[in-house]
């Protein structure tokens, strides 16, 4: 199905995926990109990545459906076969950036992802949609003093034939090494034992065919390949067909596309439960960030839009049509509109791989509270002619309520240095409605245990703090440990029992400073969209003469 905004799993796999932050811009892409060392080692966090995401897939029983890319690795560091700090590393990357809709287990899928392409390999595609284990799986990973029979049984059982299995350790293996203090019966101790020698599977630290390309022609140092022959399982592995499959993947080309395939089933390796999401394509015009609240005299909205930049002379205006009065829905051709408060320039390791410039721009604006806003839209002006209407495939971006809202400024976090016991959450309910009760639903998996936790928690009307624009304020607070990446779904229902809901609110937003407050205009033009706006611009009467000069400012403004 073409995609709609909101689709709240979708938005946050893309916004991760590609930007490489939470959203509350902390990023994790940061740590891996540009194919970066690890600290105290001649390794890349990249190869670490790499062979932790391998060491949750291996534990798959095909045959039963058990097990795979299930985020169990999180509960298996201290068995031998995981043994390192390239493990205890990794997690500890991870550990703060899994959310509600982004699972430990997609996070690691995505750091592959991530992984591969900023050591210059190519973009492997992801799904969502795995779900986490929240205790350790069976033992299984395959041991470099393997027999090639053993190997080849237990690629078996993780689903992989021989020449996978072959594909998939020569994929792995072209990043990082074996280091001695893992497997000193393979690497030598450097001159000062303490040191954390790596010994290279290749001779450079890029996701490239050299792996392939030196043992073709014998020039390897792949240390499971030329040092301890018992524990020589690249050398058994990559001989297992006779060189037939090392042969077929010795170009860059035929490395890149083979490993491309055989990642995406290591990646979709995951228990038979688990139903994956379609693949995570960028989108060309992405909507996030919407909230409607309660300032500190009256309510605003705020949204970002995210376009592929292919000028630098683009303009981007967001308009909205009010939710009451005479404008309301556009029907009367009266539409606001806001330049943007600021923009910046978003990456990850995918978008970056990809060659795309992502320009994100964000608006925040004043709103009357007798007009709130029913729906909105952007109009990308590319600078050389061409002009999009991003209008969420002609339904635009609908708000749905604004009976309920958080409000981020009367909230505040959980802070360990205060003391404080929870997180205060205040919302802004109506005052034409005298709610039969206030709620939220909060949820958390990047905790310190990796268990998730979800719990309900009343609000209650607060009359100290006085009323704006309407809205009565309501506090309540979370009392559980959420972890870092709390969210909440925040309910108001009304005596008659319907419910409104102010949707996946993020803890994490509290504090971040919204971008300056942006000048209201209003149009009727018909040019610039809005589903039922075109067919009403005559009524527009007295304010023709203005909205006339307004017209020509924004032409004015977007070349
Ligand atoms: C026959 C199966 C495999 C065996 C016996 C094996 C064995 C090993 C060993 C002994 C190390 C050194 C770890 C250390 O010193 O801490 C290693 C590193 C690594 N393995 Fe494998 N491996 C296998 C399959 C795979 C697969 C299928 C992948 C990924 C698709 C993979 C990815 C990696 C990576 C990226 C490293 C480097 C880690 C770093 O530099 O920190 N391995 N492997």
């Amino acid at each position: 199905a073409d995609y709609q905004w909101p689709s709240l799993q979708y938005d946050a796999l893309e916004e991760f995926l590609y930007e490489g932050t939470r959203p509350d811009g902390s990023s994790m892409a940061e740590l891996v990109q540009p194919c970066k060392m690890r600290g105290g080692t001649n390794t890349t966090v990249a190869a670490e990545w790499v062979r932790l995401v391998y060491h949750d897939v291996a534990t798959h029983n095909a045959s039963d459906g058990t097990g795979g890319l299930d985020g169990s690795i999180f509960f298996e560091t201290n068995r031998t076969e995981n043994v390192g700090a390239g493990m205890t590393n990794s997690l500890s990357d991870f550990q703060a950036f899994p959310n509600k809709y982004v699972t430990r287990a997609d996070l690691i899928a995505i750091a592959t992802v991530w992984a591969v392409a900023t050591c210059s390999g190519p973009v492997i595609p992801l799904r969502g949609g795995r779900i986490d284990a929240e205790a350790a799986g069976p033992t299984g990973v395959p041991d470099p003093g393997d027999s090639l029979q053993s190997l080849t049984d237990n690629f078996a059982k993780q689903g992989f034939n021989v020449s996978e299995m072959i594909q998939l350790v020569a994929c792995g293996h072209t990043l990082g090494g074996v280091r001695y203090p893992d497997f000193p019966t393979i690497v030598s101790a450097g001159s000062n034992p303490s040191d954390s020698v790596v010994d290279l599977f290749d001779d450079t630290q890029q996701f490239d065919h050299n792996i392939i390309t030196q043992y073709l022609d014998g020039t390897t140092k792949d240390p499971l390949i030329v040092l301890n022959q018992t524990m020589a399982s690249d050398r058994r592995v990559f001989g297992a067909d006779n060189n037939v499959t090392m042969q077929s993947m010795s170009t860059a080309d035929s490395f890149s596309s083979t490993c491309v395939t055989i990642f995406d089933k290591m990646l979709n390796t995951v228990p038979s439960s688990v139903t994956l999401t379609d693949e995570i394509a960028l989108l060309p015009v992405k909507v996030s960030a919407v909230q409607l609240t309660v300032g500190t005299t009256q309510m605003q909205f705020q949204a970002s839009v995210r376009i592929i930049q292919s000028s630098t002379s683009t303009t981007v205006k967001m308009y909205w049509c009010d939710r009451y009065g005479d404008a309301a829905n556009c029907t009367s051709g009266l539409k606001r509109f806001a330049a943007p408060g600021s923009s910046s320039t978003v990456a990850s390791p995918t978008s970056n791989a990809m060659n795309v410039t992502l320009k994100k721009y964000q608006f925040v604006v004043p709103i009357d509270a007798s007009q709130s806003v029913a729906k909105f839209w952007f109009v990308v002006d590319y600078g050389n002619g061409t002009t999009l209407v991003a209008d969420n495939g002609g339904g635009d971006y609908v708000v749905d309520q604004d009976d309920v809202l958080w409000v981020p400024r009367l909230s505040t976090a959980k802070s360990v240095l205060t003391g404080q016991s929870g997180t205060l959450v205040t919302a802004a309910v109506k005052n034409t409605s005298t709610p039969s009760r206030v709620y939220m639903d909060c949820f958390g998996r990047a905790t310190a245990n990796y268990i998730a936790v979800n719990a309900t928690y009343d609000l209650a009307l607060n009359t100290s703090i006085p009323a704006v624009a309407g809205y009565n304020f309501y506090t309540g607070t979370a009392t559980d440990d959420f972890g870092l990446t709390m969210s909440f779904d925040l309910y108001s229902v009304a005596a008659n029992g319907t419910a409104a809901v102010d949707e996946y609110r993020q803890a994490g937003l509290i504090g971040v400073a919204l971008a300056a407050v942006s000048t209201v205009n209003t149009t009727t033009s018909s040019s610039v969209g809005g589903a039922s706006g075109a067919s009403g611009a005559g009524r527009a009467g007295p304010s023709w003469g203005v909205l006339g000069l307004l017209g020509v400012w924004t032409l004015a403004n977007l070349q």
